[in-house]
């Protein structure tokens, strides 16, 4: 072995170490699902990285002797890293059917320019475009799908296009680059170098991309987790604070009602089904909550059989009729795992939120007014007075 070639394995040990570190990163997050891709963009870093390794070793000859198994493994590889991509995205799995054929095209391409008529050039050009094809696979869905709202997930998005592309124009930019015939030593010439270092920097490129998006899925669940009861999924009351901050602090969604819902004689639900009887109820309440509302509402447990939600740009007369109309769907609300002869009705205070720092005091006086609701026989809405 040359200097040339100790440096030139210098790219693929780095991607292949990169693989490496995406592997450790599943592992950490083994139990979720969602973290499986990680995998196959693992081995779409290390099976072409094996290639590229192996053939920065060989002469012309021997990488017209071997093409057919290093294309084997570029092949399978950036398949991986399209699976990956597209699992990543949320967009199903590629055909692997079409993945098949673009495969069997591109070695039946590379197995004439070997076997029968030796053409490095041809060579290139077939397993580029072979490579390309199966990257634009994903591609083409990602390209339709609704760009992500998320700025990193955008960014990663645009990445791989731009890879798919990279692996398209590099077949062209061969021709240019590579001249067909004469004395040249693949593996020596500048193009290899530079095709060597653009694997890498896109290597490193993704796996910072990947990294930094795992590590945000990571920081958002363990906030999620913070926020949520567990129970219902809804925010709890911390969540609920946050958010709320959030929403009275931008000024845009006003003006603001806060509404405490207090499921009424739930003790006797306990009592007479059972305590998991109780918590089904509670989640079949918190859905028809969040059915309710609108999406930029808030809803949240509060604990025990409390509920609170923000209702934003509505009226206290608006808020009412929400409120009215989720008494009406909670008295028909079909709930089999009570016995038939009990139903679920819940007493509700209503009060306006002023400004931001009004808040907690609004939601006390819809607390008292709930509390009042239940004193004055339940089910039934108390509504603060107008001013
Ligand atoms: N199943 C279940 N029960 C809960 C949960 N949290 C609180 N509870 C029960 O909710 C019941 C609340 O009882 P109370 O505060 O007496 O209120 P209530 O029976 O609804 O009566 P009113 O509010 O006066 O109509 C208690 O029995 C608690 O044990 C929970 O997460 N799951």
């Amino acid at each position: 072995m040359n200097a040339h070639q100790y440096f030139s394995l210098t790219a693929p040990a780095g991607v292949i170490a990169l693989g490496m570190v995406l592997v450790a990163c599943w592992w950490v997050q083994r139990r979720s699902r969602s973290a499986r891709f990680l995998l196959w963009v693992a081995a779409g870093y290390v099976l072409p990285s094996l290639a590229m390794g192996l053939q920065s070793l060989m002469s012309n000859a021997q990488l017209s002797q071997w093409s057919l198994f290093t294309a084997v493994l570029y092949l399978a590889g950036l398949w991986c890293l399209a699976q990956g991509m597209a699992l990543r995205a949320g967009i199903g799995s590629i055909s692997w059917q079409a993945g098949a054929l673009i495969s069997a095209a591109t070695l039946a391409g590379l197995y004439y320019h070997s076997r029968m008529h030796d053409d490095l050039w041809a060579r290139m050009q077939w397993l580029n475009l072979g490579v390309g094809a199966l990257l634009l696979l994903p591609a083409r869905r990602l390209w339709r799908a609704r760009l992500p709202a998320d700025r990193l997930e955008r960014l990663l998005h645009w990445s791989f296009l731009g890879l798919a592309a990279y692996h398209v124009l590099r077949a062209a930019t061969a021709a240019l680059l590579v001249p067909a015939h004469g004395p040249i030593v693949l593996t020596h010439s500048g193009y290899w170098l530079a095709m060597l270092a653009g694997s890498l920097l896109f290597a490193i490129w993704f796996s910072v991309l990947l990294l930094a998006c795992s590590m945000r899925t990571v920081y958002m669940s363990m906030r999620d987790e913070r926020n949520r009861d567990p129970l219902t999924r809804l925010l709890n009351r911390r969540g609920f604070e946050e958010a709320a901050d959030a929403l009275l602090g931008n000024g845009r969604s006003g003006p603001w009602v806060a509404v405490v819902g207090d499921i009424d004689h739930f003790k006797r639900v306990n009592d007479r089904c059972g305590h998991a009887c109780g918590d089904q109820v509670l989640q079949a309440v918190s859905e028809l909550l969040m059915q309710q509302v609108r999406e930029q509402d808030l809803v949240a447990r509060f604990g025990g059989e409390e509920f609170v939600l923000l209702l934003g740009r509505v009226q206290l007369p608006e808020a009412e009729k929400v409120v009215q109309r989720i008494r009406e769907q909670l008295r028909a609300m079909p709930l089999a795992m009570l016995p038939p002869d009990m139903r679920i009705t819940m007493s509700f205070g209503i009060a306006a939120v002023q400004t931001r720092q009004s808040l907690r005091a609004s939601l006390d006086e819809a607390d008292v007014l709930s509390y009042a609701a239940k004193q004055a026989g339940r089910d039934r809405i108390h509504l603060q007075a107008f001013a």
